[in-house]
């Protein structure tokens, strides 16, 4: 185990089935609302069960990416994503530092976006074309059914996040318009037994955008920053998906909802494999204090910005371009 952290148990974290989001009752789809506040105004990290996600589908999607992840170095150093014009592709071991003074992450990624044409790029950040594997025949559909899917449930979870904050139900329809988003395959060999100080799987960070949506294997590694300073241990859950909040949503609720700090440290002795998915949404949406976020007397403590802008800034931060 790491030093610093403390086992604790999975149930540290709640566990949110969100089925009722799609009830034509709107006291089951309120009940969903007000289990995610709760989550959101006190870890702003969840479990999401009964999200309809078919099993077959999330299998096939870590079994592409573990194969992905086997291919040659030289396979692989031929989609870079320092060859993309939008930050889509491969991105090798030790490519990004999440945690500012630390070695960079012990992981190797692989970026995929909406398919766009290449101009887009000179337009939008983060827009444009997918690089793709040769020769395997089912990454490519498995991974756009995916990043479909997920779209759909992070637009039925912001629906949830509306009722939680007491918003009309459609609040945040616009923002989900066209949105900007990111399925980010992540390979993290075991964490070495004589590590540099402070080197792991992925450093502590809060995660830049809207929602996370993120599937994990069955290796386990996942910490997150507890209300105690403790770390606690986000035991896999089969089936579920691990939910949480980035800055963009701390910022918009005025930190009543929290972006938490988590890191990965794979201890297991085996390779890790999970799978992030980013939804920040539309680029041109301006993220400014939400109505019912501020006391009476309270100012809003970010000034507003748009989407872009601030997924902008982020990367450059943890990529230092
Ligand atoms: O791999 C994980 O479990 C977490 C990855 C993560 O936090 C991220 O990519 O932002
Ligand atoms: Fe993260």
């Amino acid at each position: 185990m790491h030093p610093e952290a403390r086992q604790v148990s999975p149930d540290s974290l709640p566990v949110i089935p969100v089925a009722g989001l799609c009830s034509s009752d709107p006291v089951q789809r309120q009940a969903v609302g007000d289990a995610l506040r709760t989550a959101c105004a006190s870890t702003g990290f969840f479990y999401c069960v009964d999200h309809g996600i078919p099993p077959a589908l999330i299998d096939a999607v870590l079994a592409e990416s573990k194969a992905f992840f086997a291919r040659s170095p030289t396979d692989k150093a031929a989609l870079d994503k320092a060859r993309s014009p939008c930050n889509r592709g491969y991105e090798p071991l030790r490519n990004q530092t999440l945690e500012a003074g630390t070695p960079p992450d012990l992981k190797e990624g692989f970026y995929i976006g909406e398919e766009q044409p290449a101009n887009a790029a000179e337009l939008r950040f983060n827009q444009g074309p997918n690089q793709w594997p040769r020769n395997s025949a089912g990454f490519r559909p498995t991974m756009m059914a995916y990043f479909a899917a997920l779209n759909i449930l992070a637009e039925r979870l912001m629906r949830g996040i509306a009722l939680s904050l007491g918003l009309e139900e459609t609040f945040f329809t616009r923002f989900c318009q066209n949105p900007q988003a990111t399925l980010r395959l992540l390979h993290y060999p075991p964490q070495p037994s004589d590590p540099q100080p402070g080197e792991k799987g992925c450093g502590a960070h809060t995660d830049f955008g809207g929602l996370t949506l993120l599937l994990q294997d069955a290796s386990g590694g996942l910490q997150v920053r507890g209300p105690d300073d403790t770390w606690i241990h986000a035991t896999p859950i089969l089936g579920s998906f691990i939910v949480n909040l980035g800055d963009m949503i701390a910022r918009w609720t005025n930190d009543r909802y929290r972006s938490t700090l988590h890191r990965v440290v794979n201890t297991s002795g085996t390779d890790r494999y999970s799978v992030p998915f980013f939804h920040s949404g539309n680029p041109d949406y301006v993220i400014s204090c939400l109505p019912g976020c501020l006391a009476p007397g309270e100012t809003p403590r970010y000034p507003s910005v748009t989407v872009q802008d601030h997924l902008r800034e982020m990367y450059q931060r943890t990529y230092g371009q």
